[in-house]
């Protein structure tokens, strides 16, 4: 298949708001896409090469982009960086560069997705000395032979900056529509796997029934069941029938592991594949988990003097950190808190009530200083669990979690049978769709960020606020260079910015608001953290900012 059909479909993509018609438009190429390249597909659709837990990256900056069209054009690379600097866009100037090209070849070929994908391949394994160089030829090769269009979303893909707004629930109805399979078992598919290359070919080639016969797999991430907030422990006590596990909530990242006999992987909460910036940790879940296969999932906290528990940063620290890793394992220890296991030994676990998996969780793991048990207490005693949550406060962590004993683990839901309870009104994460230009000395930076809050109905981003303090000059800085790749439209000094960055935000108070689409504003917004380790998909929801609000309300009413 001709690489030149994808690029249409993303010229189309680009051109429409129109979430339906983009549907239609992929499920359409998703129909024609022939057996062998489904697999790979469906991640270039999303402007991605690899899943996010792959542990292949390209490892392309812009400037070696350039160079490799510089080279495969004849243009000179100042040129190119000046054009980008007009077009303000890196595809828009690659495809004029190709445009351009001063000794065109005779034997141009056309290009294929297949060539284009196994190149890309190439350049994510190309590794040690004259790497960098090796990447730039395989990458100039293509450009060669590109034709301008093509050469603009090859650059895109290659940098991560698609702008074709498909999300994963477009790209999950879309599989739906062109199979003709339901979009539930789509979606459970998806949940179980994390995999839309798998999850399109069992729909393509086994229908509904393959889907629903889809089951967790040792390196397949489960998207993680997730939490719903209470206002008290008496609340969630409630709210669980009168019986609940309550553990500790531990202040750090999430993780998932898998084990496979002598190989361990560990995904992140955004399952992304951390296992190389946490050595010491793998060894010790080697250890610590018995069985030859299991998957488990806990918290992994970074520990400050005498056991205290340090703020969750530090353990993205540790996962952004490649190199010198003996050095951060001295600077910043570990421990991982597990808390659920979804499968031992060839059967899966997820059917299974929480109280038993908990069960088996303590059967197959032999704690160790650095792997440990969430700390648990099952009861029906309110002031037990109240002296619990108190304990858990004056050891430092967040607070806690109440678990209904005989809930199911169910992948990506955020329902009711996990409930958090924590002293404060919760910060927010939200994504950053649009910012504005600061004035005089920050005339250069973006200022202001107007944040959004996830509806997972429409797939839209709904704006809550906008955020213009807490944030030192070195972030105005690092956000400015981060952002300005996504920036779509500019007006006047108001910028709308592709939805691509999670951030942290404190406020004083949810107001009900008709200024926002949303009903809601917050009151004195403030930055307190980048989230690296959330999509834009999994910030806060619409709902979730409106069950804050009425959490606060409540709040409100006991004082
Ligand atoms: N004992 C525990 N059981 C389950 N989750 C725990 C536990 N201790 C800490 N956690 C963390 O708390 C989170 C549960 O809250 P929630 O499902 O709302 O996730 P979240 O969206 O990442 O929220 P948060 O920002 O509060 O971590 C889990 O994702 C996990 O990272």
């Amino acid at each position: 298949m001709r690489y030149s059909e994808l690029a249409d479909l993303y010229r189309r993509l680009e051109k429409t708001t129109l979430k339906t018609l983009k549907t239609k438009f992929v499920a359409d190429f998703l129909k024609k896409t022939p057996d062998d390249l489904l697999e790979i597909v469906p991640y270039l659709i999303l402007g991605k090469v690899f899943p996010d837990w792959d542990e292949r990256e390209l490892g392309v900056g812009e400037k070696l982009l350039i160079k490799a069209v510089s080279m495969a054009t004849g243009v000179p690379e100042k040129e190119i960086e000046d054009s980008i600097r007009d077009t303000g866009d890196l595809g828009e100037s690659v495809a004029l560069a190709i445009k351009k090209k001063k000794q065109k070849s005779f034997f141009s070929q056309p290009l294929t997705i297949k060539r284009v994908y196994d190149t890309f391949v190439k350049i994510a394994e190309a590794q040690g000395e004259g790497s960098q160089d090796r990447k730039m030829k395989y990458l100039a090769n293509l450009f060669m032979d590109a034709q301008p269009e093509e050469g603009k979303y090859i650059a895109r893909t290659v940098l991560g900056t698609m702008r074709t707004g498909v999300a994963e629930g477009l790209l999950r109805d879309a599989i739906a529509e062109a199979f003709k399979v339901k979009p539930e078992l789509v979606e459970r598919a998806y949940m179980l796997t994390s995999d839309f290359g798998y999850v399109a070919k069992i729909a393509k080639l086994e229908g509904n029934e393959g889907l629903s016969e889809v089951r967790i797999q040792i390196g397949k991430p489960i998207r993680p069941m997730l939490a719903q907030n209470a206002a008290s422990v008496k609340d969630a006590l409630i709210e669980m029938g009168g019986e609940a596990a309550f553990e500790i909530k531990y202040d750090g990242a999430r993780v998932q592991v898998h084990k496979d006999g002598d190989k361990v992987i560990v995904y992140s909460r955004r399952l992304e594949n951390v296992t190389r910036s946490i050595p010491e940790v793998v060894e010790a879940i080697k250890a610590a988990v018995k069985p030859k296969k299991a998957i488990v999932e806990g918290e992994l906290v970074a520990v400050g003097e005498g056991g205290k528990p340090r703020p969750f940063q530090y353990v993205l620290r540790r996962f952004r950190r490649k190199y010198n890793i003996d050095e951060m394992i001295e600077k910043i220890p570990l421990e991982l808190n597990l808390f659920d296991v979804m499968f031992v030994d060839g059967e899966s676990l997820i059917e299974t009530k929480f109280i038993d998996r908990r069960k088996k969780l303590e059967e197959i793991v032999e704690e160790s200083e650095k792997v440990k048990l969430a700390e648990q207490l099952i009861t029906k005693k309110v002031e037990e669990a109240e002296a619990f949550y108190k304990r858990a406060l004056e050891l430092g962590h967040e607070g806690v979690m109440a678990k209904r004993l005989d809930a199911v683990y169910e992948p990506g839901n955020r329902g009711k049978k996990w409930l958090k309870v924590k002293p404060t009104m919760e910060n927010l994460d939200l994504v950053i769709i649009g910012a504005e230009w600061g004035e005089g000395r920050r005339a250069h930076l973006l200022g202001s960020f107007l944040v959004a809050a996830y509806d997972p109905h429409s797939g839209e981003f709904v704006p809550v606020g906008k955020v213009g303090s807490g944030f030192t000059d070195e972030d105005l800085i690092e956000f400015t260079k981060m952002l300005k790749p996504y920036i779509v439209r500019q007006e006047g000094k108001f910028v709308e910015i592709e939805p691509k960055f999670v951030i942290e935000v404190t406020y004083q108070e949810i107001q009900k608001s008709p200024k926002y689409k949303s009903g809601f504003a917050l009151r004195f917004p403030r930055y307190v953290a980048l989230r690296e380790d959330k999509s834009p998909e999994e910030a806060d929801t619409i709902e979730r900012v409106a069950e804050l609000y009425e959490l606060q309300e409540k709040f409100k009413a006991k004082k």
